[in-house]
């Protein structure tokens, strides 16, 4: 396997605080990365930082490589080049995500307009092959369809296949499947997993669902608190965790799949 993304002690500062405190880790070819964590622990800060998407007022410090390019330090018309062709993104909210005036199979055309130099009638294709490959054709849902003819589910799977519509290397995926039901939540891993087993599609995966995580992930990284306190293959996070906040967060996974009452988690202090 080669290595496609390196990050290498990234802090990201908010206009407040540091929200990000030196997170490293490698992400490889064809290889799902999960980053979990408790709510406001800094998943979805470090996903924005990592597709150069920051809110207005943080900045970001360390290195962000993906192969020979440094991430950190491009311009926003690099950066225009490399999201969505090399960087697929699919965040937690549809409705936002997508343009509410324009026709659902324009939106993902849009993608290919964007980034290739195929021609209309083979745009017209590709897009036809990404809806059924997502199940709208199945479903019976219409190219033509505007976003608020669709469920949350179903837009949700419209902003999949633009982001893997010019089959990006890595895909950034923040909770995006946490308000699905669980037979569109396995379509839409299943379409993903199938693009890392044959394409060597890269992801990093963003999720407080330690089952899906477990499920679907090859490795594991454990934040607390803007700190990474542990990460590893899934079967040694989830088998023989080393911090006490992964295994006090494994704990009350097992508890909540027992349906028994959640204690709140113990404080733990981060290892500088
Ligand atoms: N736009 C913002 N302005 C200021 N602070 C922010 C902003 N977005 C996030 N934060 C803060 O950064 C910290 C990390 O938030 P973040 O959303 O990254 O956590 P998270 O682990 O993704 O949480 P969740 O699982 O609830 O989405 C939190 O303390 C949050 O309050």
């Amino acid at each position: 396997m080669s290595s496609l993304l390196h990050v290498r002690n990234l802090n990201i500062q908010s206009p407040e605080r540091l929200t990000l405190h030196d997170v490293s880790f490698t992400l490889e070819a064809g290889q799902i990365l999960a980053i979990t964590g408790e709510s406001g622990s800094g998943k979805s800060t470090l996903a924005l930082g990592v597709a150069g998407l920051l809110p207005p007022g943080f900045q970001a410090h360390g290195s962000i490589r993906l192969e020979e390019t440094e991430l950190s330090t491009l311009s926003e018309q690099d950066w225009c080049r490399i999201r969505g062709k090399r960087l697929g993104m699919v965040f937690q909210e549809p409705m936002t995500a997508l343009n509410p005036t324009r026709r659902i199979g324009t939106q993902i055309g849009d993608t290919f307009r964007l980034h290739t130099t195929l021609s209309r009638r083979e745009i017209d294709t590709k897009t036809r092959t990404l809806m059924e490959q997502i199940g709208l054709s199945e479903a019976g849902v219409s190219e033509r369809a505007y976003p608020h003819q669709l469920s949350g589910g179903q837009r949700q799977r419209v902003l999949l296949a633009m982001a893997l519509a010019c089959q990006p290397e890595i895909l950034i995926a923040d909770e995006f499947t946490t308000a699905l039901d669980a037979r569109t939540q396995a379509a839409m891993m299943t379409l993903v997993t199938h693009r890392c087993e044959t394409q060597g599609m890269a992801v990093l995966m963003i999720s407080h669902d330690l089952g899906l995580v477990r499920r679907h992930a090859d490795h594991v990284l454990v934040m607390k608190d803007g700190a990474c306190v542990e990460q590893g293959t899934t079967a040694s996070v989830f088998d023989a965790p080393h911090h006490p906040y992964t295994q006090a967060l494994l704990a009350m996974s097992l508890h909540g799949a027992a349906r028994t009452p959640l204690t709140p988690l113990p404080v733990f202090t981060t290892p500088s």
